[in-house]
């Protein structure tokens, strides 16, 4: 099967040292990775590299097979756009949008606008109620679960998400996760999560940082 997702002897600094090198990882369709790592060594670095919102120093990372490596900007953002979906440690939700405008923004820019998958998605997210809330009404997994639905909407390969449990506790944690697992299997998508936090691996492939 094509790897959805391939990276090869990675290697990044700042200017300082290594913060890593010769790191390597292949997320074929269906798979899930746990990249595991204390603060400070690397994660958000490693995934920003995979997601092309960083310049690669050493080594290649294909997306589908399409080396990133020297793709413009625009090719990089329009690619991405539909490619994958991205969930970060701060949600990043937009303030001034409901939760479900937050859901289908991703809608707005590739033109396909659905309010009524969105909204299933945000049902199947436990939040069918919180539709119409902006998103100061809402608690910290609520928000990180609004993030998950944005990031699965336009149905993409792979789901990349930094440490996207960091601000929660460890019940609403392993909810968000459990419920990331279950949707990027339905949609199809494959998962890539950063962790500081060995309990939330269970069991699933890990390289660590
Ligand atoms: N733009 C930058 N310029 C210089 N150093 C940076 C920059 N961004 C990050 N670093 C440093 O690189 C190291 C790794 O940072 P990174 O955010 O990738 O780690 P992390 O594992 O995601 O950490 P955390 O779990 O705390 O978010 C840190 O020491 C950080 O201070």
């Amino acid at each position: 099967m094509n790897p959805v997702l391939e990276a090869i002897d990675l290697g990044f600094s700042y200017g300082n040292g290594y913060l890593f090198r010769g790191v390597s990882l292949r997320l074929c369709p269906g798979e899930a990775l746990t990249i595991l790592g204390p603060s400070g060594s690397g994660k958000t670095t490693l995934l920003h590299l995979l997601a092309g919102l960083l310049s690669l120093q050493e080594g290649e990372v294909y997306w589908e097979g399409t080396p990133i490596r020297g793709l413009p900007e625009g090719v990089l953002a329009r690619r991405r756009l539909r490619f994958m979906g991205l969930v970060f440690q701060h949600h990043f939700l937009f303030p001034e949008l409901t939760a479900l405008e937050n859901v289908l923004a991703p809608g707005y820019l590739a033109g396909r606008v659905d309010r009524a998958l969105a909204l299933g998605l945000l049902a199947r997210l436990g939040l069918g109620e919180r539709a119409d809330f902006l998103p100061q009404r809402l608690s910290g997994g609520e928000r990180q679960r609004v993030a998950v639905a944005r990031a699965l909407y336009l149905r993409p390969r792979l789901l990349l998400a930094d440490e996207p449990t960091a601000s929660l506790d460890r019940t609403q944690a392993k909810e968000v996760l459990r419920l990331m697992r279950e949707l990027a299997r339905e949609v199809g998508a494959a998962l890539l999560f950063s962790t500081h936090d060995e309990a939330l691996v269970e069991g699933l492939p890990t390289l660590r940082l």
